[in-house]
């Protein structure tokens, strides 16, 4: 079946790939991974150790959202930049699995982006909140459902501050907003794999080894001939 998909385009073969992955007993797409964890917890140094340490392997959704691109943003890249109409009847036609409303603009994962990655044999990561969890569960998204935990409070502070990436008034919304999503992030069924990252290596040592089996089954569909 694989020489079937020789030569043909990369659209033609992405497609067959996705048939192929969804319907021939034994074979899966991979697996979305899910993470989430408040602000400043570390979600992004880790899985950006992730796509490094295993190009082609993973790939972080790209959401749709309503608001202008800023400068140097790219369409496609950093976010899928659509109308507010257009946004509002892909929400109609159901093509999102998530969506959430912020100061005044929508942002969402689309159905679609998701399945092009995996279609691709790429894991797709999600970095998303608590709200949007919330929202993927209920669209019953086969997921790996990751929490990473700042050791404490005090620490996550700390690490905000010295990333000098917020005025005071966001840093204080974000704190705020952490406890919330700690209590969430905590509550046990919520998750599947709670990370607390306070050494960064344990950590993502830790992520890796959830990961581990999902990494070597697409690694092994890559090499196949
Ligand atoms: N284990 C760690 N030890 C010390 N510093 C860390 C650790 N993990 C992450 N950091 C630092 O903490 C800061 C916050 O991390 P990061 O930006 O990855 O958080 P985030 O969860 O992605 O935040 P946001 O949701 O705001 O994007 C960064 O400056 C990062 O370098």
């Amino acid at each position: 079946m694989f020489v079937l998909c020789r030569g043909l385009s990369g659209q033609v073969r992405s497609t067959a790939r996705l048939f192929l992955r969804t319907y021939v007993p034994g074979m899966a797409l991979p697996r979305p991974v899910v993470i989430c964890g408040p602000s400043g917890s570390g979600k992004s140094t880790l899985y950006n150790k992730l796509l490094k340490e295993f190009p082609g392997v993973f790939q972080l959704s790209v959401s749709h959202t309503t608001r202008q691109p800023r400068p140097g943003e790219l369409n496609g890249r950093e976010y899928h930049f659509i109308n507010r109409d257009q946004f509002q009847e892909n929400i109609k036609q159901g093509d999102f699995l998530e969506w959430a409303e912020f100061s005044g603009n929508i942002y969402g994962t689309s159905k679609k982006a998701l399945e092009e990655v995996q279609s691709n044999n790429v894991i797709p990561i999600l970095d998303i909140d608590t709200q949007g969890v919330r929202n993927v569960k209920k669209a019953s998204l086969e997921a790996v459902y990751i929490f990473i935990k700042p050791p404490s409070i005090d620490v996550l502070e700390k690490r905000l501050r010295s990333r000098k990436t917020e005025t005071e008034e966001a840093l204080q919304k974000r704190l705020s907003a952490a406890r919330n999503e700690l209590e969430y992030g905590l509550k046990p069924g919520n998750f599947q794999h709670i990370i607390t990252n306070d050494d960064l290596d344990v950590a993502y040592e830790k992520l890796k080894g959830i990961l581990i089996k999902a990494i070597d089954e697409v690694k092994n569909e890559q090499y196949k001939p």
